[in-house]
């Protein structure tokens, strides 16, 4: 378990992290969210004592990360890059680690099996690739078997197998019941791979939720429906907690607070014909960005080809309308 209370950090005049209040909960996977400079690694860093707070405190499983006697098997940490003897193999990096912690000599041989490493354990650690390096970092990570762990873009520099492997160790070292938070930009696997998240925008908490509630008040429930008679269905479809918007002279409505099902049911009890009934859906990239819009640090001056498609511009008019 993880917890921030009103967790700061300023450099200078630069306030990198703004008075964060957060808890980070065993037995799932929660995702650190945000733009680039949003605070993220800065927090990381103040979580394990890399860096100390100007206001505020953070603990791990209690107490701040300084207090703990064997902070390796507290809270295992990922992260920029860790700095390896490059004539170092991948091994004696680990043993080395074991021997001045307090770990026993087994747990290195585990580690470096759960991470895959079991070809390349006694090759320079300075010949690896960056996935290789990752897996690594992975390795001294878990090797006190913490019961949280921190991992910072643990994602970067891997294949897609690597990508598929890390998603099941997070959810994996969740499904024990440790506390398991990790940055990302990869909102498409943040997605498959956490159920809570935490977002900051320019140091300060922009959301504390499920991914499933930020894609639903993002209009990731939103159903369009076109029908021959828009007028009646909308009569026939309000009630409490049901929102209907349409344009008039247009055939299509867009609902919120019913399901595609229970839309196509009202309007064959009333005798409606539907042209078109589809749910709606919002990824999470859709969502974080309509969240952090205004919280984005670096603009670039170039527009994504296609996401001004016609797609991304309908759900950028549900959620408005939604709203
Ligand atoms: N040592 C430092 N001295 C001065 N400013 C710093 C320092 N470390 C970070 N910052 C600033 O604090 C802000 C937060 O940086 P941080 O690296 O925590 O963001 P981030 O969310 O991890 O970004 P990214 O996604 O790009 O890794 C940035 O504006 C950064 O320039």
């Amino acid at each position: 378990m993880i917890v921030a209370q009103q967790l700061s950090k300023r450099y200078g005049e630069k306030t990198a992290v703004d008075r964060l209040d957060f808890t980070v909960k065993p037995g799932m996977v929660t995702g650190f969210l945000g733009p680039n400079g949003a605070g993220k690694s800065t927090t990381m860093r103040m979580i394990v004592g890399l860096d100390a707070p100007t206001g505020g405190s953070v603990t791990v499983n209690g107490r701040r990360y300084a207090e703990h006697g064997a902070p390796l098997q507290e809270v295992g940490a990922l992260l920029e890059a860790k700095s390896i003897h490059p004539g170092r193999s991948a091994f004696n990096h680990l043993n080395t680690l074991a021997l001045t912690h307090g770990i026993p000599r087994r747990r290195v041989d585990e580690v470096i099996e759960l991470t895959g490493l079991q070809a390349v354990a006694r090759k320079r650690a300075g010949a690896f690739s960056l996935g290789m390096g990752q897996r690594l970092g992975i390795a001294a990570a878990l090797l006190g078997d913490p019961a949280t762990v921190m991992l910072d873009e643990p994602v970067n520099g891997l294949d897609p197998e690597g990508v598929l492997w890390m998603r099941n160790l997070l959810t994996g070292l969740a499904a024990e019941g440790r506390t398991v938070f990790v940055s990302s930009h990869l909102m498409s696997e943040m997605a498959l791979t956490a159920e809570h998240l935490i977002i900051v925008g320019r140091g300060r908490l922009l959301a504390d939720t499920t991914v499933k509630e930020l894609i639903r008040q993002s209009g990731g429930d939103t159903v369009k429906v076109a029908s021959s008679d828009p007028a009646r269905l909308r009569e026939v479809l309000a009630g409490p907690g049901v929102d209907v918007t349409g344009r008039s002279g247009s055939e299509e409505l867009l609902v919120t607070g019913l399901t595609a099902r229970a839309i196509g049911l009202k309007a064959a009890e009333h005798n409606i014909a539907l042209f078109e009934l589809v749910t709606k859906g919002v990824s999470l990239e859709e969502a974080f960005m309509e969240l952090t819009r205004d919280a984005v640090e670096y603009h670039g001056n170039t527009t994504t080809p296609g996401f001004e498609s016609a797609e991304s511009t309908e759900n950028a008019e549900t959620v408005g309308s939604a709203a």
